[in-house]
């Protein structure tokens, strides 16, 4: 009848005018800036048409443009804040941290990935499980046992090296740390390698099916619509399939354990976690100890590999200072002769890891982050946020940001942390900060100068291209699209 459409018209009006430049959903706010969207779809049409693999330099671009706060809105997400600050990091990460959740929409999209495993679960769920993997972490005896694992792993790397050296063949190194952060895992958390250096031209089927999942993953968080459109192209079967393989290899390892039992002296993290109890006082099901070990190996393989890849890349580009790449080689001879690294002396190379954390202030492996806002806050500039709010940092910009690092925010600069005050983690968020900080960031550190002095001690390297900045794959963290192809040569 004529009144009920004359009120619908009143209210698609209402709508109209209410959402006239953002997502529907989405509380209208004037008192933050960013760029006018249009009515009901917000800016979803200027996101989409970044290209995926753009995204850092293109916030960057917003944040020179709007300043250290700016927001857009897009449809079922609603509004996302951006910072590009220490002090809003700080409060987000730390100070108000209960404010702040990844969220259930997060963990809808990487179920698949991540499970109910430590890296997904906010509350209570993450609570016992970051108590739990934070003791194994400090266990007797685990860091001695890993940096055992880094050396025996990476041993297998320079043998291969060699033999790629001797036929004066091009390789690609970041594919090469992939095998060997993979490999490291696969003894660590269930103490058997994945064998990609066995055969390291051979693809392993647990690694390219964990890859394809990881990317259809990172594509989710775009797309509202994901189950239609993967439904459509066939991705979810793919999907389904690498799933099964990389669920069946864990709870494989995981029963045969259960059956074979377990007498090696020191402990993986399966064996840590199985000799653990739940937050019930009852051991893990198989399906905790499944997600357990999967978020381990997610947090630490890519994002190590990708870390040792930049770090090679931006030392042997063509614009490096001359003097770091001799300074870093010296401090490896002298620490480790030709002994094999121990944890307490990789503990000492100062400028080794200077390297490294100068190369993951440039290029961080998780470039991009955000979290849901679940109680209306107030940051210390005076940005309010509203419950439901999404915001977001990200640790590219603000590793390039002037009015963080000074005038020579880009230049790759190790000197930078050996003046004996470290940055602080909100200045350097690349192992986030506050109590979900990176529980592998010491883990992570051995891994990599591990891994760096043994090659620089045996070899030399050249970039094939040491002019052009790699190009990112899109993805979660930080992946060199086309590799990081190089020549080896034996150090003589
Ligand atoms: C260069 C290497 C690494 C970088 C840059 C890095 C960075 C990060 C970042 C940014 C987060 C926060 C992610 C988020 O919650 O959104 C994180 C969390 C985490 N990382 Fe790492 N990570 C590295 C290596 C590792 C390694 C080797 C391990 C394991 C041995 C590890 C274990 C974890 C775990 C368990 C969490 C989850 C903590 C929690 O939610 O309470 N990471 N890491």
């Amino acid at each position: 009848n004529r009144n009920v459409a004359k009120a619908l018209g009143v209210y698609v009006l209402y709508i109209l005018f209410k959402y006239r430049s953002t997502a529907m959903g989405a509380k209208p706010r004037k008192d933050i800036v960013g760029p006018r969207g249009l009515p009901l779809i917000g800016n979803v049409i200027t996101i989409l048409g970044i290209p995926r693999n753009q995204l850092a330099q293109h916030n960057a671009m917003m944040h020179r443009k709007y300043g250290k706060v700016w927001c857009y809105t897009v449809p079922k997400i609603g509004r996302i804040i951006r910072f590009n600050d220490p002090d809003i990091l700080e409060h987000v990460l730390k100070t108000n941290f209960w404010a702040y959740e990844k969220g259930a929409l997060l963990r809808d999209n990487v179920s698949d990935l991540l499970g109910q495993g430590i890296f997904a679960v906010d509350g209570h769920q993450w609570k016992w499980q970051r108590k739990l993997a934070s003791h194994v972490f400090t266990v007797k005896g685990f860091r001695t046992y890993t940096s055992e694992v880094f050396v025996q792993e990476g041993q297998k790397v320079v043998d291969y090296l060699g033999k790629i050296a001797d036929q004066g063949r091009v390789i690609d190194l970041q594919e090469v740390f992939y095998k060997f952060t993979l490999d490291s895992f696969g003894e660590v958390s269930f103490g058997q390698s994945f064998g990609c250096l066995d055969n390291p031209e051979e693809d392993v089927e647990f690694a390219a099916a964990f890859d394809r999942m990881n990317t259809a993953v990172f594509n989710r968080l775009f797309d509202a619509s994901w189950r239609l459109r993967e439904w459509y192209t066939g991705v979810d079967k793919q999907v389904s399939r690498d799933k099964k393989i990389v669920v069946d290899f864990a709870l494989g390892i995981i029963r045969k354990r259960r059956e074979e039992g377990y007498n090696k002296p020191q402990k993986d993290l399966l064996q840590l976690f199985m000799d653990s109890e739940g937050d019930d006082g009852k051991p893990l099901s198989e399906e905790m100890l499944k997600d357990l070990c999967l978020n381990f190996i997610i947090a630490g393989r890519d994002t190590t590999a990708q870390a040792l890849s930049w770090m090679f890349y931006l030392l042997h580009r063509s614009s490096v200072n001359r003097g770091i790449l001799p300074k870093l080689v010296s401090e490896i001879s002298s620490s480790l002769g030709n002994s094999s690294p121990t944890y307490e002396v990789l503990k000492q190379m100062k400028y080794a890891e200077a390297c490294l954390y100068e190369s993951l202030r440039i290029y961080p492996s998780v470039p991009r982050n955000l979290k849901i806002c679940v109680q209306d806050d107030v940051w210390p500039d005076g940005t309010k946020v509203y419950k439901g709010e999404s915001v977001a940092w990200h640790p590219w910009a603000m590793g390039r940001n002037e009015a963080i690092w000074g005038p020579d925010a880009e230049v790759y600069n190790p000197e930078r942390w050996m003046t004996g005050e470290k940055p602080s983690s909100s200045k350097f968020p690349a192992f986030h900060t506050g109590p979900r900080t990176c529980l592998g960031q010491q883990f992570a550190t051995v891994e990599a100068v591990t891994i760096m002095s043994l090659l620089f001690r045996s070899f030399t390297f050249e970039l094939m291209d040491p002019h052009t900045e790699p190009e990112y794959t899109a993805g979660l963290t930080l992946n060199m699209a086309k590799g990081l192809p190089v020549r080896v040569k034996r150090r003589v």
